[in-house]
């Protein structure tokens, strides 16, 4: 006998939490599947824990940056403890019975779809009047010879370790080698990075890249790019990673933040009528709609791989399924990487509105150069300001930032992308003095448009 539900949300990720939230609280018979944890990825080994324990190492910068304080040092036992507190230590029963008290049937097993409408789960047959994909996404590991032989780590060991390694090499400079170089390095881990690409952060701005380089430099970790690692294997208690150039590097763990494939192989997609993309993600429309009531929402959609954009795509599959569609719109979603300083853009970068035929025109700001917040924040100032407009339009296309909590004031730059503001409007805004956010002002006035 099956079981019958108005929506099954299959993975309880940030996207699918959110989605399954939005439903119980529309009063709907929700059913919520998840094979691991409630809370996904997201809450146990990446977002949540990462944060965690790159804010020390920033708090500690600060200290040694601002004037009049001293004393500051990180300890790991202790970031370690709340790190834990923060992740639940991986059990996440009060989740489960928090979605029974609000309605939900909680149902623990790997899901997988036998048709339109209907799922499997162990024994258990389901049938849902609608269905939301919600499975995320799983680290890849690039195919290395000899990997087997060596300590070989991705978000998920990196984040839940109780011990740190003395060294650690880090393969893949985008935002998971960034964070983990920071909070690394910061702890004292001796770090090297190894990049295949000519810059770290190579989908952000060249700029973004070269203040990154600089400051994980000063940070101590040793940066390779244009490597690839060939082959590893183990010599002792090392793990050893040769690069293609033939040169060796030792480390006691070896990191892979070499990017992420979605989460949707053996999941039965094509007998529900959903088509894959040449990655192995969810296609859907701009209602995050996969088939005729079938939904895919967050990082299984490879559409933006962030934690805010698995939610709000799981309010955009709720009220769609709630009877009040309205269509996502992409433009302008902030990304940040919580290094230190923060790194923060949104919109476009200049090659891409140059891919777009925009006329585009950019500036870049040394915030110590133009407002008073750097200085009164910290001696020896740190923070730059990037914008881009549309010459023609006359709005702001994209906008990146690297600074002490670049991550908060970026949300201005991501307001005025995606209301498509008009730069008069702009430069009419008066933003509170000293604050990082008068660099606005101050950009947008030498921005030639
Ligand atoms: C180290 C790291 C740090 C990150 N930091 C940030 C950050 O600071 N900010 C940010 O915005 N993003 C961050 N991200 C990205 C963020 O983690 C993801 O974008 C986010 O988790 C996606 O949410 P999701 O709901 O799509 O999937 P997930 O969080 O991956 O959750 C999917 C859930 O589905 C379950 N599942 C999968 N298959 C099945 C099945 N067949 N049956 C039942 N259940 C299933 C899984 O067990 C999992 O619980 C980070 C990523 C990494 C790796
Ligand atoms: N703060 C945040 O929002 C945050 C933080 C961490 C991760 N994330 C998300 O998690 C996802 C995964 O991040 P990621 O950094 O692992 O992936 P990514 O796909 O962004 O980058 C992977 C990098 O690894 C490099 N690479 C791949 N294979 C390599 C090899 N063999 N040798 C050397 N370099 C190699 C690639 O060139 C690329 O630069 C991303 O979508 C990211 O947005 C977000």
């Amino acid at each position: 006998m099956s079981e019958h539900f108005d929506v099954a949300v299959l993975g309880m990720g940030p996207g699918g939490e959110v989605a399954a939230g939005r439903l119980l609280a529309a009063g709907k018979n929700v059913a919520v599947i998840e094979r691991e944890l409630i809370g996904g990825e997201c809450a146990y080994w990446a977002c949540i824990p990462s944060k965690t324990v790159l804010r020390p190492a920033e708090a500690r910068t600060e200290v040694h940056k601002a004037a009049g304080v001293s004393g500051a040092e990180v300890d790991w036992a202790s970031t370690r403890e709340y790190r834990d507190y923060m992740i639940r230590d991986l059990d996440d029963s009060a989740q489960a019975e928090g979605y029974t008290a609000q309605g939900a049937t909680v149902i623990r097993g790997e899901a997988r779809l036998t048709g339109p409408g209907r799922i499997q789960v162990g024994d258990r047959e389901i049938t849902a009047e609608h269905i939301i994909i919600a499975t995320g996404s799983e680290a890849v590991i690039p195919p290395i010879e000899g990997i087997e032989e060596i300590t070989a780590w991705t978000n998920r060991e990196t984040y839940t370790t109780h011990d740190l390694p003395r060294r650690a090499v880090i393969i893949g400079g985008s935002a998971v080698g960034v964070e983990t170089a920071t909070f690394l390095a910061r702890f004292g881990v001796q770090v090297t990075l190894i990049h295949r690409g000519d810059r770290l952060l190579g989908r952000e701005d060249p700029r973004v890249g070269e203040l990154v380089h600089d400051y994980l430099t000063e940070a101590g970790v040793d940066i390779r790019l244009g490597a690839s690692a060939a082959k590893a294997h183990r010599n002792g208690a090392d793990s050893m990673v040769i690069l293609e150039d033939g040169s060796e590097v030792a480390a006691d763990v070896v990191i892979f933040g070499t990017g992420r494939a979605p989460r949707t192989q053996g999941l039965g997609l094509e007998a529900a009528g959903a088509r894959l993309g040449e990655h192995g993600e969810v296609l859907i429309d701009e209602h995050a709609r996969a088939a005729d009531n079938l939904w895919a929402i967050g990082d299984v959609t490879a559409v933006m791989p962030f934690t805010h954009v698995a939610k709000y795509q799981g309010r955009i599959a709720a009220d769609a399924i709630l009877g009040r569609p309205r269509p996502a719109g992409y433009e302008g979603i902030p990304r940040v990487v919580f290094a230190d300083p923060e790194i923060a853009a949104a919109g476009l970068t200049t090659e891409q509105a140059q891919q777009r035929g925009i006329r585009a025109i950019a500036t870049e700001l040394d915030l110590a150069q133009a407002i008073a917040r750097p200085w009164t924040y910290e001696q020896d100032p740190r923070g730059h300001l990037g914008l881009l407009a549309d010459a023609e339009r006359a709005v702001l296309i994209g906008a990146w930032a690297v600074g002490p909590q670049a991550g908060e004031w970026i949300h201005h730059a991501s307001l005025a992308i995606r209301a498509q503001l008009p730069l008069e409007i702009l430069r009419d805004q008066i933003a509170q003095f000293p604050t990082y956010h008068e660099a606005y002002q101050a950009a947008l006035e030498q921005l030639e448009v």
